[in-house]
């Protein structure tokens, strides 16, 4: 029985949907004596796509993991298939992105310790020096870097170079609230995570709290999605709702909402950082 930490292979396709390919996938696995510990898949009836994400452990396995690729290579060509392997033991390296908030870079940081989460958490970098002194307490590198309309570029340019120097492969916006160019998304395709304060597609952009207390709203919500150049609308990873009423200020909801942040974004970096996403289009499909 494979325990926490034996070394797992998570293979993740998509392709055109046909028959066999849980078969053949699984008997490739098995021919092999891998021992299959997950295994979801999904069909899309609009688009006739097939997804699956098959996670199994590598103790018995009798193919070397830097050979797996090559040795699935002719399955993934006869399907046709766009996919992936990943392996449990490669950890990720994080860079957080901060503001003025501090409520889910704490909690990003305490899940990480607790072992809720498993990433290298590398450094944070923030458009204001607030922040520094929780990253402080946690020894982690902190870089300040004051945006302003005339500098972005530049500070855009120095922040990717740190991101390029730490080899950092997935970035959270945990309230960071610059908006980040076409160019700088475009170095990390579906590996910036952002924690929107509103049920999108609702209240897009910013002041999502005041947009609802105007608007009257009787539910609040937060959304986790990935990052792309058109403003909170890349593919949504993680959802969460509360119930408000007409009793409850702005501040009420900024204080609501606050918790359904923090339990959102972790979610999303969670099924992230277990390869549980797969993104197609502008949605994705969730394998939680
Ligand atoms: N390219 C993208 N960048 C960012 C996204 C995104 O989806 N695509 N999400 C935002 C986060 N965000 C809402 O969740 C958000 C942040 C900031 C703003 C905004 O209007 N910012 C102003 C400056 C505000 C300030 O200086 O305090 C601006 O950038 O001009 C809207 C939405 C993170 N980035």
């Amino acid at each position: 029985m494979a325990d926490s930490d034996t070394q797992r292979a998570i293979l993740l396709l998509s392709c055109p949907d046909t028959r066999g390919i849980v078969a053949e996938v699984s008997y490739f696995i098995t021919t092999y004596n891998g021992n299959i510990l997950d295994s979801q898949q999904h069909s899309d009836p609009d688009t006739r796509t097939f997804f699956m994400r098959v996670e199994w452990d590598l103790a018995e396995f009798t193919i070397p993991a830097g050979k797996i690729a090559s040795a699935f290579e002719p399955i993934a060509e006869k399907y046709a298939m766009d996919w992936r392997i990943e392996f449990s033991s490669r950890q990720h390296r994080m860079a957080i992105f901060v503001s003025q908030y501090d409520h889910c870079l704490y909690d990003l940081i305490l899940r990480n310790r607790e072992g809720e989460t498993h990433a290298d958490i590398r450094c944070v970098i923030g458009n204001h020096g607030k922040m520094q002194e929780i990253a402080d307490i946690f020894d982690i590198p902190f870089y300040h870097m004051k945006v302003t309309k005339s500098n972005k570029a530049e500070v855009e340019k120095q922040q990717l170079d740190i991101l390029e120097k730490e080899q950092i492969d997935v970035i959270v916006l945990a309230r960071y609230m610059q908006i980040l160019s076409d160019d700088f998304v475009s170095h990390y395709p579906n590996q910036i995570i952002n924690i929107h304060h509103s049920f999108l597609p609702a209240f897009i952009g910013a002041k999502p709290y005041h947009q609802a207390y105007q608007r009257g709203v009787k539910i609040i919500g937060a959304t986790s999605h990935y990052v792309t150049a058109d403003l909170d609308e890349g593919p949504i990873i993680a959802q969460d709702v509360a119930r408000i009423s007409h009793r409850d200020s702005v501040k009420n909801l900024v204080a609501r909402g606050r918790d359904l942040e923090k339990l959102v974004l972790t979610r999303a970096v969670k099924l992230h950082l277990e390869h549980r996403i797969l993104p197609y289009g502008n949605k994705t499909v969730v394998f939680d």
